[in-house]
C-alpha cells in the first residue's frame, strides 16, 4: 500500500479527498470480518499536535497522570478519565469522522465509555499481556460486545521497536475468552491464546502519527516493551451504545448523550486552547474501592441515577491529590 507499512494488514483504509471518512459497505464488512479497521491519516499533523498538546500541557491532565508497572517493572505512564470533553482530546473522539464511523460500525447511536492515554517512554515505556478489552468490561455489567470498541489513536509514529499494538484478526469471533492468573497477572487464557495465534495469525499493527486503529472489544491484543529512543504516546478512546447500556453502575460512566462535532471543530479548538477543566480523571488504585463500594450499594438500593454517580466521581476527584500526596511523598 502506499505508505509502504501496512504489508500484512488487511482491512485498511483512508479518508476521501474532502476529508471525510464514509463506512461504505466494504468498510464495514471488513470490520465484520477481521474485528478492526485502520483509517490512515484521520489527523493532520497539525491536528495530532493538539491532541498531543493534551498529553503535554492540558493543566487538568497533568495532575492526573500516574505510573503503572508491567510483570517486569517497566513503566508506562498513564491518565484515564470519562467525559467526552470540550477540548482537544474530547473533540476528537467526538468528530462526524471518528465517531460517526464508529455509530455506523456498531450501528446504534454510542457514547464516550472512557479515554486514556498511554505513555511508553523512551526504554522504559512497559508491556501488556493478551487481553481482550472485553474481558474486564464483562465484568462492569456490559452485556453485549459487538457494542463496544476502542479507537487507539497514534499520537506518535508507532513502529514495532517502539511498542506497537499485536492483535489477532478475527479473534473477535472467539467470543469472551476466559482471563486468567498468571504469576500476578491477569491475562487470556494462554492455551487458547496459542491456538488463535495458530489458526488466525499475529498482526502488528504499525500505524503513523495521526492514524487510528477501530477494533472490537474482543480482540485479543498486546504490545511490547518500548525498546527504541522515541516516545509511544496513544489517545485510546473506548465507545459503547445506548443501548448497551450498564445494567449496574461502576467505575466508568452509564450512557450519556455524546454530542458529535464537525471535523473541523479540533483546529477551531486550536484557535484559542481553551482546556476543558471538567474532566473527572481516575487512578485504578483508588477506583478499585470505590468499585467495591459501589458494588455494595448497589446490592442493597436501587440504580442511582446518573446524577448522583456524578456526585461519586465529584468526591474521588476532592480526595485525590490527598491519595497522591500519601502515595508518592
Ligand atoms: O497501549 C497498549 O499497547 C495497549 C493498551 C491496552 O490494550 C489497554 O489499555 O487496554
Ligand atoms: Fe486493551
Amino acid at each position: 500500500m502506499e505508505t509502504g507499512i501496512d504489508s500484512d494488514l488487511d482491512s485498511v483504509f483512508k479518508l476521501s479527498g474532502d476529508g471525510r471518512f464514509t463506512v461504505t459497505p466494504e468498510v464495514l464488512d471488513s470490520y465484520k470480518k477481521y474485528g478492526y479497521i485502520i483509517i490512515r491519516g484521520l489527523l493532520t499533523a497539525e491536528e495530532s499536535s493538539l491532541v498531543e498538546e493534551g498529553w503535554n500541557v492540558d493543566p487538568y491532565l497533568q495532575p492526573g497522570k500516574y505510573p503503572q508497572a508491567d510483570d517486569k517493572g517497566d513503566l508506562m505512564e498513564l491518565a484515564v478519565w470519562d467525559d467526552a470533553s470540550n477540548d482537544a482530546t474530547g473533540l476528537v473522539g467526538r468528530s462526524e469522522n471518528l465517531a460517526g464511523a464508529v455509530e455506523k460500525l456498531l450501528g446504534d447511536e454510542v457514547y464516550h465509555y472512557h479515554s486514556k492515554f498511554l505513555c511508553k517512554p523512551p526504554q522504559t515505556g512497559g508491556s501488556f499481556i493478551w487481553h481482550q478489552d472485553y474481558g474486564y468490561w464483562y465484568h462492569n455489567s456490559l452485556h453485549f460486545p459487538d457494542d463496544m470498541c476502542t479507537a487507539f489513536l497514534a499520537v506518535d509514529d508507532i513502529r514495532q521497536d517502539n511498542g506497537c499494538l499485536k492483535i489477532i484478526p478475527g479473534s473477535h469471533k472467539c467470543g469472551r475468552i476466559e482471563h486468567l492468573k498468571y504469576d500476578d497477572q491477569i491475562q487470556a487464557d494462554l492455551e487458547r491464546v496459542e491456538y488463535y495465534k495458530e489458526k488466525l495469525g499475529v498482526q502488528e499493527v504499525v500505524l503513523n502519527k495521526g492514524d487510528v486503529l477501530i477494533f472490537h472489544s474482543n480482540i485479543l491484543h498486546r504490545s511490547d516493551k518500548n525498546d527504541s529512543d522515541r516516545r509511544r504516546l496513544v489517545l485510546a478512546i473506548a465507545y459503547n451504545t445506548k443501548r448497551n447500556n450498564p445494567t449496574k453502575p461502576h467505575h466508568h460512566p452509564q450512557y450519556k448523550e455524546m454530542p458529535k462535532v464537525t471535523n473541523d471543530a479540533l483546529l477551531e479548538w486550536g484557535k484559542n486552547k481553551l482546556w476543558d477543566s471538567t474532566k473527572v480523571f481516575y487512578d485504578p488504585r483508588i477506583s478499585k474501592k470505590h468499585m467495591d463500594n459501589i458494588k455494595r450499594e448497589a446490592s442493597q438500593v436501587a440504580l442511582p441515577t446518573a446524577q448522583s454517580f456524578q456526585c461519586v466521581g465529584e468526591c474521588i476527584v476532592a480526595i485525590y491529590p490527598l491519595y497522591r500526596l500519601q502515595f508518592y511523598l
